[in-house]
């Protein structure tokens, strides 16, 4: 039964499916005006059911987040019965199967994996949004060995702010905070720590911190706030566990103390640099040439097309253009105007 055409083969030559979850298939792709391989997410509306507006809230999410560490939302199409986000290409996997792999993570390595991942939570937070569903299964690896931040079906922009009381209860329970466990109203960004807290851990032991196959065992263990210490953690990597596993969410550390805290600037000479290296109001002047040539258009009014930011074909050429040109590839389009 040959696929019923849908306009993503416009611009994209689909591949093999890589990974299928709940309600979504992610397949590989080639983007053909630049060559460059993506990852697209297909969504069936139906299936999505009541789920569907968190894809509306994650692909808003994804529009104006772009860090160095959070996977790129290149473009969105929609279609009356699917909805396709093409998505930053992650070849290395997941961080969860590269941990097993392993075994566990020396001190030095789980160091540079967790100052990227509190780079990208921290941007995150900046720009108003929790994850709330922070794990290594949503912490992939791209093709340069760097993290990427996955899958923001779950985060949360809260109306008032990040001051503001979140309460639906959400993520997976083995990383979940003890007041969102608790039903009690919560700050995003403190779940967040938490959830972090426990991936650290996870990073540099091999194990959780809290588990049992009873989820009301487990419930009881994460609101105890107890765990094992190995004897393998430096003292430092204690602390720095112990402040951001508090049970009590006033006491934890915040994400600001977090980006200073020794173990992480460990033979750094300031803390941790957030901020993303991405400048979306300076257009990068070889992409707007090349893309002038091939769309026929003068370079002021190519400019402005890109500054809408549509996440249509043209917003993907963009990123595209500039993401090879990073990798030290020709920033070209591969097809005559
Ligand atoms: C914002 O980024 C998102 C949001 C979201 O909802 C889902 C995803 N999922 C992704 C993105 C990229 C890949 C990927 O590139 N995988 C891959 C590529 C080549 C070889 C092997 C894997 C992805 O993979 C899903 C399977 C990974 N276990 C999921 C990103």
């Amino acid at each position: 039964m040959p696929t019923p055409y849908t306009p993503i083969q416009d611009y994209y030559q689909l591949r093999h499916t890589i990974g299928s979850g709940g309600f979504a298939k992610v397949k590989l792709a080639h983007h053909i005006l630049t060559g460059e391989k993506v990852a697209v997410k297909i969504m069936d509306k139906a299936a999505l059911g009541p789920d569907l507006p968190r894809v509306q809230i994650e692909i808003e999410a994804m529009k104006t987040l772009t860090h160095q560490h959070v996977c790129k939302l290149y473009q969105v199409l929609e279609t009356d019965t699917k909805i396709f986000m093409v998505l930053e290409y992650c070849p290395g996997g997941e961080l969860f199967d590269y941990i097993v792999a392993k075994d566990r993570l020396p001190e030095e390595e789980a160091r540079v994996f967790f100052r990227q991942i509190v780079s990208a939570v921290a941007y995150i937070h900046t720009e108003g949004y929790a994850h709330r569903d922070l794990k290594p299964e949503n912490l992939l690896l791209d093709e340069a060995h760097n993290l990427k931040l996955i899958d923001f079906g779950l985060c949360a922009k809260p109306k008032g702010g990040m001051d503001h009381q979140l309460s639906t209860c959400c993520g997976s329970p083995a990383y979940a905070a003890p007041e969102l466990i608790q039903g009690d109203e919560y700050l995003g960004a403190e779940a967040d720590v938490w959830s972090m807290g426990v991936l650290l851990y996870a990073l540099m032991c091999g194990f959780l911190p809290f588990d049992d196959d009873n989820v009301g065992a487990l419930y009881r263990k994460i609101r105890k706030g107890q765990y094992e210490i190995p004897d393998w953690l430096s003292p430092q990597s204690v602390d720095l566990i112990n402040v951001m596993l508090q049970v009590n969410p006033k006491l934890r550390i915040n994400v600001k103390e977090l980006l200073c805290h020794p173990w992480l600037t460990e033979g750094l000479a300031e803390p941790i640099d957030y901020r993303t290296k991405y400048n979306n109001n300076n257009i990068d002047e070889d992409c707007i040439t090349e893309m002038s040539i091939h769309f026929k258009k003068s370079k002021n009014t190519m400019i402005n097309i890109i500054k809408d930011w549509k996440y249509d074909d043209t917003t993907a050429t963009y990123f595209l253009l500039l993401n090879k040109k990073r990798r030290g590839k020709p920033c070209r389009i591969l097809v005559p105007p």
